[in-house]
């Protein structure tokens, strides 16, 4: 004989599950009709026992919108935008201002030069948004904003079914604080638009665009209504301990159930750079999600904090942009 307690306890566990596979795995183990079945046991036994509903109960994804609008946040570690490469040879003066600022070894035509190990992967075209959980639980949601000051968009950043309401797994900070981009992928985007023509609403211009607006909109139950999507780059403030590379955070980030780019990569030097961005180029088109370019970032997190940021960017990161494109938005 279970408790209603357990029984609570036993389906937010299991639909939180369903929901990592569905949404983060994209593997659903069971039926849409028996997911929704769980969904609803959980919430009569929240019906007739409000005081068993939790935070990250996954009936909690929709709350109600914010009296008089967005609040503010203060971002302790600044959210700070990349500088940008256009040529190859923006990319060789980066990793060279890496070297030397390493005092790694230049090496010279016959080698000896140190490679860096690079972290790579696609730049979404999004909303750069940060998550923060306390004790593994989702507490806050923010929009970069100007980089300091940002609008908590805490119930928004709820409804957004990749985005775990309480970190799995363990071994993760009691503070964490992940930083990631909010986006729309293609598919998502046209379907969005082809609601809006039957619906007679105005249609969004892109992907980025779309997702802006639905992340802004003061009632929860929008933006739970549009395929918002987020995908971990980076972190901000933790307290605890991380590993010590970029790919070893973003790894432990998907073990605690977050998601990360599935074009992730490690590569050697300035060389594996370019080999990456044209890699990422020629398949570009392909990709479900709008991109503007390639990420790279020193790998080692000792590293990154030796070079640190120089006004207004980091040096020990870059973002590496595609031709704009010239064709015009549908
Ligand atoms: C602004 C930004 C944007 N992006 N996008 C990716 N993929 N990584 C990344 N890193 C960023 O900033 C770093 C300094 C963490």
């Amino acid at each position: 004989h279970t408790t209603p307690a357990e029984r609570a306890l036993a389906l937010r566990e299991e639909i939180a599950q369903h929901n990592h596979r569905y949404y983060v795995l994209d593997e659903p183990a069971i039926p849409d009709a028996e997911y929704d079945r769980l969904f609803n046991e959980l919430k009569a036994i929240e019906a007739q026992h409000p005081d068993l509903i939790t935070p990250d109960s996954p009936t909690q994804r929709v709350g109600g919108a914010p009296a008089g609008g967005f609040g503010e946040v203060q971002h302790e570690v600044p959210m700070l935008s990349l500088g940008n490469a256009f040529a190859e040879q923006d990319m060789l003066d980066f990793d060279r201002r890496v070297r030397e600022g390493l005092d790694l070894p230049a090496g010279d035509l016959f080698g000896g030069g140190e490679d860096v190990e690079y972290c790579c992967e696609p730049k979404l075209d999004g909303l750069a948004v940060s998550l923060l959980y306390e004790n593994g639980l989702l507490v806050r949601g923010a929009t970069r904003g100007d980089g300091s000051t940002g609008e908590d968009i805490s119930s928004n950043v709820r409804t957004i079914r990749n985005v775990p309401l309480k970190l799995r797994g363990e071994g993760w900070p009691a503070v964490l604080e992940v930083r990631g981009e909010v986006f729309i992928s293609k598919a998502g985007f046209e379907a969005l638009n082809e609601t809006a023509r039957a619906n007679d609403s105005k249609t969004f211009a892109n992907p980025r665009n779309a997702a802006a607006g639905s992340l802004r909109q003061l009632d929860p139950a929008i933006t739970a209504s549009r395929p918002l999507e987020f995908c971990c780059y980076g972190f901000g403030r933790v307290e605890g301990d991380l590993p010590a590379t970029q790919e070893g955070i973003l790894q432990a980030f998907k073990g605690w159930g977050l998601t990360i780019s599935r074009e992730l990569k490690i590569k050697q030097g300035v060389a594996g750079c370019l080999e990456y961005y044209r890699d990422i180029g020629e398949r570009r088109a392909a990709l479900d999600y709008e991109i503007d370019g390639v990420v790279f970032k020193v790998n080692r997190l000792d590293y990154q904090r030796e070079l640190g940021f120089r006004a207004r960017e980091p040096r020990w990161a870059i973002a590496h942009k595609f031709p704009a494109s010239e064709e015009l938005t549908e």
